[in-house]
């Protein structure tokens, strides 16, 4: 099988592109770039890749006709607005597509424009695009995959064993979640400045963070009294991991045991999320795997129940879940192409 990539030059698509070249179902990746105007080598367009076998990988200039023709499926990694405007031939042609911006994750143009400030896609195609959370929503059937924002994966793994056993009161959420500056991408900003985020934390995009809708669509799906959910995002001063924090008030006669059984029956045959108990794990227990780790201690003095969760935003946030959702949609072993358990000290 063959895979198409656009965005093999951002911090998302220097990911995938490694996690597809270790593939086993993937025979060839190829890849196409916008910027592109004849072909050109990988190695002078991502210095990453300067050294080794992928030096003589060519990037191809950015063609539908030629991804449909060469490939049997495309992975967007590629900034926020740009599938938008140009997945629909894909669409159209029932081509599969795995999308890792928020183009397709919201299910309405009216709530894109007002989180994401750009052009929405076809409500049509919005009302057909899979939302991947591959715990679980099974890609298995779907054409078109919206994979999950890197936030949103964190916290709603959080939240599911929470909400879907009405263990929580849905109106009294708070999410309190820091990420690493990859998961901005690699365009430098203000924020971003080494002088600016170094031995520094800094709150960012309050109430006005894009993955806030997408949090609350899919807790939705669960749960139709949730409204809305207080949450906050904060840069931290690593390069990559993201840690989310929820909060919430417990029911009535809820316990510790029954927190803790929600989590267990709902991750314990899970290969990619590890519950860790009244543990709460760490940011580099996390980097460079595809895991999602997750502890909870319900607190009887407050009746709230704090859950941390821990990803490497750029690999079960971004190109690991990705091919999770590949896996699902041909019929691979869940695992295939991932590493699993690969720890850092
Ligand atoms: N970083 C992360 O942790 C996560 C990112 N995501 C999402 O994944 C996507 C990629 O993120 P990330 O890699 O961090 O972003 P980067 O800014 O690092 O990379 C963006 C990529 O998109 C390409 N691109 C930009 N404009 C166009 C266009 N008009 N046509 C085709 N390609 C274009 C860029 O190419 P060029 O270099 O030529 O400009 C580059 O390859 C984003 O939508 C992001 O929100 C999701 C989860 C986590
Ligand atoms: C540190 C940082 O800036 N992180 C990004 C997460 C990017 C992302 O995943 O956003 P999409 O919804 O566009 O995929 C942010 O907070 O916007």
């Amino acid at each position: 099988m063959n895979a198409a990539l656009v965005g093999v030059s951002g911090y998302g698509g220097m990911v995938l592109f490694q996690l597809l070249n270790n593939h086993p179902g993937v025979d060839q990746v190829n890849l196409y770039g916008h910027a592109q105007t004849e072909n050109q080598n990988l190695g002078d367009v991502v210095s990453l890749f300067e050294l080794g076998h992928f030096n003589q990988q060519q990037i191809f200039p950015y063609n539908e006709i030629q991804i449909m023709q060469d490939n049997d499926v495309v992975f967007f990694a590629t900034s926020a607005g740009v599938t938008a405007q140009l997945a629909q031939p894909f669409i159209d042609a029932d081509f599969p597509v795995i999308d890792l911006s928020g183009d397709y994750r919201l299910n309405t143009q009216a709530l894109y424009e007002q989180w994401y400030h750009k052009q929405p896609a076809q409500q049509s195609a919005l009302d057909t695009a899979h939302y991947g959370l591959v715990e679980f929503e099974s890609a298995h059937n779907a054409k078109y995959v919206a994979n999950p924002g890197c936030y949103a994966t964190a916290t709603l793994l959080a939240l599911a064993p929470l909400v879907k056993n009405d263990l929580i009161d849905v109106d009294s959420i708070i999410v309190d979640a820091k990420s690493g500056t990859s998961g901005a991408g690699k365009k430098p900003s203000e924020l971003l400045h080494f002088s600016q985020t170094n031995e520094n934390l800094q709150v960012y995009k309050v109430n006005q963070h894009q993955h806030i809708p997408e949090v609350v669509q899919e807790l939705q799906t669960w749960n139709p009294a949730v409204k809305a959910i207080q949450f906050n995002t904060t840069l931290l001063p690593i390069t990559r991991g993201l840690m989310s924090t929820v909060y919430a008030k417990v029911k009535a006669g809820v316990t510790q045991a029954e927190v803790s059984e929600a989590f267990e029956q709902a991750y314990q045959d899970q290969t990619f999320v590890n519950w860790t108990d009244r543990r709460f794990p760490t940011i580099k227990e996390v980097v460079g795997t595809n895991d999602c780790k997750i502890g909870a201690i319900y607190n009887p003095d407050t009746h709230t129940v704090m859950v941390v969760s821990v990803i490497d935003n750029l690999i079960k946030g971004a190109g690991g879940q990705a091919i999770q959702n590949f896996n699902q949609m041909f019929n691979f072993d869940e695992a295939a192409g991932l590493p699993v358990n690969v720890w850092v000290p």
